[in-house]
């Protein structure tokens, strides 16, 4: 007799989730999981609680109600600081740092995936040559893509990346693609809000639909 594997539990898995503010619900109750491999993709009008959703889910702010699980356990501050990356709106980058500093500071706090290096990364993001530039002088799109090779670096599996695309060219876009793509073949899972403009990770892609019920 042979044993049938147990699936392993998604990487995330949320139930009931559900957030409020001065009593008026913001989303919910909202059931959803993220398994391996997997992209989440979080639609919604503006002001539909997308930000809201990915803090509540990276620990940022506290739920009225609900749980959250990664790797089948309840999610405590500890699993959650090791197992997300959470990539805001607004760069989290120190102003007078150089673009390489900003890395290593980054990566010192919330460690380094292993065989990579912070050029490599500033390489992949098309940053190579800006390594000395202090992050107050780059560009809106150039925050975004160093805050992309953090993000590269991280070695957390579970993106919660909040508009990834916002500020950034073409090729920009078909990068955080390409990077999300590179992410879910190495067992990684994410977490996307868009407006729906431009998202197309060409990976195993779920949807979760605020505002208009999931889908
Ligand atoms: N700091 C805050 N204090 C009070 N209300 C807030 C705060 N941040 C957000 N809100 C409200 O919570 C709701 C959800 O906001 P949220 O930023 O999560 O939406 P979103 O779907 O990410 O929107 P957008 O697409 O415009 O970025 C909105 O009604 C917003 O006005």
């Amino acid at each position: 007799m042979t044993d049938t594997p147990i699936p392993p539990p998604p990487l995330l898995a949320a139930r009931g989730l559900s957030f409020a503010r001065n009593e008026e619900a913001v989303f919910g109750p909202l059931d959803f999981a993220v398994d391996a491999g997997e992209a989440l993709l979080v639609r919604g009008d503006n002001g539909a609680g997308k930000t809201t959703l990915l803090r509540v889910l990276a620990g940022l702010l506290r739920a009225e109600r609900g749980e959250v699980d990664i790797d089948g356990h309840r999610a405590g501050h500890h699993d959650r600081s090791r197992a997300i990356a959470y990539l805001g709106h607004l760069p989290a980058l120190k102003a007078d740092l150089t673009a390489l500093e900003n890395l290593r500071f980054l990566c010192g706090l919330q460690g380094q995936r292993s065989r990579q290096t912070l050029e490599g990364a500033m390489n992949i993001v098309g940053l190579s040559g800006y390594e000395d530039a202090l992050s107050r002088q780059l560009s809106a799109g150039q925050k975004k893509r160093l805050s992309l090779a953090r993000l590269w670096l991280s070695p957390a599996p579970l993106w919660l990346l909040d508009e990834p695309y916002a500020n950034l060219d073409l090729d920009g876009i078909h990068l955080v693609n390409r990077m999300i793509s590179a992410h879910l073949r190495e067992g990684g899972a994410a977490l996307v809000t868009t407006h729906g403009a431009y998202a197309a990770p060409p990976v195993r892609t779920r949807e979760l639909v605020l505002g208009g019920g999931d889908a």
